[in-house]
């Protein structure tokens, strides 16, 4: 009997163990946020957040308040709902709140790329550098060059005055994306087959590629949350190989006007001896931070211009104007000369219908590690000790884009919503007398703020500009309805809708 009292000791120790790995034990401590663990072990409540993040932070909020901690898939992240206390989590310092470690677990398990210790000040510094003020004119005018080319090779030879049907999402995610990757990434230098040659094969590989990379795109919400199939798992590995290859380090040297963002970023990566394949693996998130949102965004932004005439009748108005500022006529044919530094500096309604449109249709969840044990202050005085180990979560989506409180008629896309009287930007927003500063947050904020946020800016304002400019644009249908948002996208910023809108478009000239 003697000899079985270890073992049993020894199981009773591992059971506890397993028990205490399954979030079983755990307790709400004094100060803690409210707990909730969910019913089942370690999964917590992941079933329900994924099915549809928004709805289940609602109803978590209703039930526990401004701030709580629920169990997702082994983790214990605490939500913290209140916009007017985003500022704590913003500014804390990154030895109590950290965003690297949570992106770099995610790039190794989405992209099979393992981060170098400075991979993200590395990155923020060449952003600052080449996607921000002059540093943007360049890929500006690239970007433009090629959306307007792409444009009218999509409407073909022999078209003038017909209309064209299309799908509307399918479109606008093509167009954005084709043009985006050329712009950043390079084109076909000219051989001996001529210019018109490298140009044929720059519009052929686009789309190539952007017809994989939306395949990518679908499997992408399943890949983050580790939940794929054999099947998925067997096509995300093929589709990896298809892009590690075309976005090669190898291939990258034989194109020609690669942006410097890629460049430089390049070359750091070998200074700090990165090797091709994991430079590879890089490139590919660099294509998908730069191209997986844009798209999606551009389609919303449309759609909503054309569900609303008097949105469409401001924003054409200040179009037309730009155009006839340049010495030329609305409905013909642009020389694009010095209008993309136009673009990019004026234009403010679009602005504002752009803010609105991503108010309404971006909602990524923002994710800091708890380094250290600390507490965490919110605007009314109230503090809440976080533990080491755990998350904390901001859904700007609920707590400040939709909240009634802070955007009145938050359901409605009102174009001139971030718009004063006198034309400049609107940022005075306030909840309950107070001023909130976190009132739309589709770029995220603080250390992982989007760095590409003003080139996204510049390409919406781009295509809406080039849209408007060539083509008379409707809905097929003039009563469709807005689209729902697809649920399974919640928490990975711009989202997708449920199904494709159709529109007609023809040359105006
Ligand atoms: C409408 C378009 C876009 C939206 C809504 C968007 C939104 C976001 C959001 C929410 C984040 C994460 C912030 C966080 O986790 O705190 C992010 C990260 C990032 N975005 Fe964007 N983005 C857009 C376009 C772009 C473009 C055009 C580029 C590049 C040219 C870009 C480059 C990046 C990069 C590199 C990161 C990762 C930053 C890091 O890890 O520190 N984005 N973006």
């Amino acid at each position: 009997m003697s000899y079985l009292l270890p073992i049993l000791l020894s199981l009773a120790a591992l059971a506890i163990g397993l028990l205490s790995l399954l979030g079983v034990f755990r307790k709400r401590r004094p100060n803690e946020p409210p707990l909730d663990m969910g019913t089942l072990p370690w999964l917590g409540h992941v079933l329900p957040f994924r099915r549809n993040t928004n709805e289940f932070l609602r109803a978590m909020q209703k039930k526990h308040g401004d701030i709580f901690t629920v169990q997702l898939g082994g983790h214990c992240i605490t939500f913290l709902m209140d916009p007017l206390s985003f500022g704590s989590v913003v500014k804390e310092s990154k030895t109590n709140l950290d965003f690297e470690h949570f992106a770099k677990q995610l790039v190794a398990t989405v992209f099979n790329y393992h981060a170098l210790e400075n991979d993200n000040q590395l990155l923020k510094i060449l952003s600052n550098k080449h996607l921000m003020g002059d540093g943007l004119t360049g890929l500006s005018k690239s970007m433009l060059k090629h959306l307007q080319n792409l444009m009218l090779s999509k409407v073909g030879q022999g078209a003038q005055g017909e209309w064209q049907v299309a799908g509307l999402f399918e479109y606008s995610y093509n167009l954005l994306f084709r043009a985006g990757y050329l712009a950043l990434f390079g084109v076909e230098a000219t051989d001996e087959q001529g210019e018109q040659s490298a140009k044929e094969a720059d519009i052929i590989g686009s789309e190539e590629l952007f017809t994989q990379f939306r395949k990518y795109d679908q499997l992408f919400p399943i890949l983050a949350y580790s939940i794929e199939s054999p099947k998925q798992w067997l096509q995300a590995k093929r589709l990896k190989s298809f892009f590690w290859d075309l976005l090669s380090i190898k291939k990258m040297y034989t194109k020609v006007n690669i942006s410097p963002w890629i460049e430089e970023r390049q070359r750091q990566m070998d200074e700090y001896g990165v090797d091709h394949i994991m430079q590879n693996r890089y490139m590919f998130i660099l294509l998908w931070a730069s191209q997986g949102n844009t798209g999606p965004s551009s389609f919303w932004l449309l759609l909503f211009l054309l569900k609303h005439p008097e949105a469409l009748r401001a924003v054409r108005a200040e179009v037309d104007q730009l155009v006839r500022e340049s010495g030329q006529e609305p409905g013909t044919e642009l020389n694009l000369g010095k209008l993309a530094k136009d673009i990019q500096l004026g234009l403010p309604t679009l602005d504002s219908a752009i803010d609105e449109n991503l108010r309404l249709t971006t909602a990524p969840v923002l994710i800091r590690s708890v380094v250290k044990a600390m507490m965490l202050k919110m605007a009314d005085g109230r503090e809440y000790a976080l533990r080491k180990g755990d998350r904390l979560a901001l859904f700007p989506y609920l707590s400040a884009h939709i909240n009634p409180e802070i955007h009145p008629e938050p359901g409605t896309f009102r174009y001139d919503r971030f718009l004063n009287p006198d034309g400049t930007k609107k940022t005075l927003f306030y909840k309950g007398g107070q001023k909130v500063n976190y009132y739309n947050m589709p770029w995220g904020s603080g250390v992982s703020m989007c760095p590409g946020r003003f080139f996204a800016m510049n390409e919406l304002k781009q295509f809406i500009f080039l849209m408007l400019s060539l083509f008379d644009i409707e809905l097929v249908n003039p009563d469709e309805e807005i689209p729902e948002i697809d649920c399974k996208r919640w928490g990975f910023g711009a989202m997708q809708p449920t199904r494709e809108v159709q529109f007609r478009y023809r040359f105006r000239f």
